[in-house]
């Protein structure tokens, strides 16, 4: 029997489904099999899905109230509930991670993004101030929140649907009409997002979505549209920093969460089985495809054997599979080209001098697997703080474990990176923790336990890990222009 043909993922502009004559390949990282051919979108397309964006903001959708743009939040929060099983089945095919992590993380924090910035900007207050005037009538000043207008979005594919929404949903909150440009590793999921969003009712035109690549594709030519009005991008560093380059004329807002190598330091006076299983969570989450992921940890002197001994034991029982199977604690990277990234970094490892305590390669499975993305869970020692293994970052399923001493000696080698993002610190000393932790350069430190989300919260890194910062009032303050009016009395 003929095999049925590939779908056709096709872009969302104006309420309509447009396909493109250009189409890329969208391969299962599980087994290499072809999932869906992807319309690539070349400018032109890009520059219709922008002046969409433009008209929609002078139709019905720039008269809503705020409270009616929350309304239609949860409409899309609602449409993606009812269609729950499918954006599973749409995460898992294209990037191979466990169904168990898809229902609990990715589809479940995309309904979350949706009702959190519902809520959170039908509540959100502005300031006011009674200002005396030499005269003594006073003057009233206040802010309004206005929106950007067109926002550009372009989205990873380590977390493609929770990022992707996780700047959609304040975006939309905010009154702007968006292009989303998510990556062209993660394309099913978006696409299930504009059926939902057409089916919702959002106006045609507030959100579209354009498939295509970064450089000299969909994702530059839409960096590069003189019609959007801000940029909010999650990516690697390099990518930001061309981005940077691409919006500059303009002088248009950005929004950017980028790269880390991030530490977890474990204290002598640790939890030690707490700080073992919160390690192995926040070094093999999602195949270690987590920005916020600690490929560098440090563990104090006294207990450093005893810590590797069983962070290697937990390694070796890390179980390597398919996405469907219950138990299963890891899949595959997003893609071949990904796995030979990381496998560099393995053998880079070894010619830098490391131990290699677990893994190291990549598994042999004796079926479809083979024909994936997978490597094996990694886990080395003995490299120095300078190497490359350590300053670079790998994103895969990898840490090194390196001794310290004290606090001191800590607090400025974890600092000692050109990224910011996140730290995790393991020990039962709060006062410690509160020492450390606002010393430590990042923009997010997590104490005793990891990703541990509460959305109202900043978000975001120092250095080359991001600019600004999004979650709660920060992700308003961004998707709006605020500004002051002043009344004389
Ligand atoms: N800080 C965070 O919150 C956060 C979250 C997730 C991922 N990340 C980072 O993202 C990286 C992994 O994601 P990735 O491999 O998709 O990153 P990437 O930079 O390769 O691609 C991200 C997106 O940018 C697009 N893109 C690439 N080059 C572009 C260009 N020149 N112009 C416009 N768009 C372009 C891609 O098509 C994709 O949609 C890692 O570095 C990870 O740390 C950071
Ligand atoms: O890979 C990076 C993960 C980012 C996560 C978030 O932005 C979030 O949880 O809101």
């Amino acid at each position: 029997m003929k095999p049925e043909s590939p779908a056709l993922l096709r872009h969302y502009i104006g309420g309509e489904f447009v396909a493109s004559a250009a189409t890329f390949d969208n391969l299962c990282p599980v087994d290499g099999r072809l999932l869906s051919r992807v319309s690539e979108a070349d400018r032109a397309t890009v520059e219709s899905a922008v002046a969409a964006a433009r008209r929609a903001l002078s139709g019905p959708w720039g008269k809503m109230s705020v409270q009616q743009r929350a309304a239609m939040l949860h409409k899309i929060a609602d449409g993606i509930e009812a269609r729950f099983d499918e954006f599973v089945a749409a995460e898992v095919g294209d990037t191979g991670r466990p169904v168990h992590q898809a229902r609990s993380l990715d589809i479940a924090r995309a309904i979350t993004n949706f009702r959190t910035f519902a809520d959170l900007a039908a509540c959100a207050n502005s300031d006011a101030f009674e200002t005396p005037t030499a005269d003594g009538a006073g003057a009233l000043n206040y802010t309004v929140r206005k929106p950007l207008g067109v926002v550009g979005i372009i989205s990873p594919w380590n977390l493609p649907l929770l990022l992707l929404t996780w700047k959609v949903a304040p975006a939309l909150a905010c009154g702007n009409a968006v292009v989303a440009k998510p990556s062209e590793e993660s394309p099913a999921s978006a696409t299930l997002l504009a059926e939902v969003m057409c089916h919702a009712g959002v106006p045609p035109g507030v959100f579209n979505l354009v498939h295509g690549r970064g450089a000299d594709s969909a994702g530059q030519f839409l960096t590069q549209s003189t019609g959007i009005d801000a940029l909010t991008f999650t990516g690697e560093s390099r990518t930001g920093s061309t981005i940077m380059k691409a919006v500059a004329d303009g002088v248009k807002e950005v929004s950017f969460e980028l790269g880390g190598k991030n530490a977890a330091v474990v204290f002598a006076d640790a939890d030690f089985d707490a700080a073992v299983a919160g390690v192995v969570r926040s070094s093999f989450t999602n195949s270690g495809q987590v920005c916020l992921c600690s490929e560098r940890v440090y563990v104090q002197r006294p207990i450093y054997e005893k810590f590797v001994a069983a962070i290697k034991e937990k390694v070796h029982a890390l179980r390597i599979g398919f996405p469907d199977e219950a138990e299963v604690d890891m899949g595959p990277l997003i893609s071949r080209g990904h796995r030979d990234k990381v496998l560099s970094y393995y053998r880079l490892a070894v010619e830098e001098g490391a131990t290699v305590v677990a893994g190291g390669g990549v598994p042999v499975f004796g079926d479809a697997r083979d024909q994936g993305a997978y490597v094996q869970p990694t886990v080395w020692t003995g490299l120095p703080d300078n190497a490359r293994c350590n300053t670079e970052e790998i994103f895969g399923p990898v840490c090194h474990i390196a001794p310290f001493d004290d606090e001191e000696e800590i607090i400025g080698r974890v600092n000692d990176s050109k990224y910011g993002l996140a730290c995790a610190l393991w020990t039962t000393n709060l006062s410690r923790a509160h020492r450390v932790a606002r010393r430590i350069h990042v923009g997010l430190v997590w104490v005793n336990t990891w990703y541990l989300r509460d959305l109202r919260t900043p978000f975001g890194g120092v250095k080359l890990s991001g600019l600004g910062r999004e979650g709660g009032r920060y992700s308003l303050d961004f998707y709006s222009d605020v500004a002051n009016i002043c009344i004389k009395l």
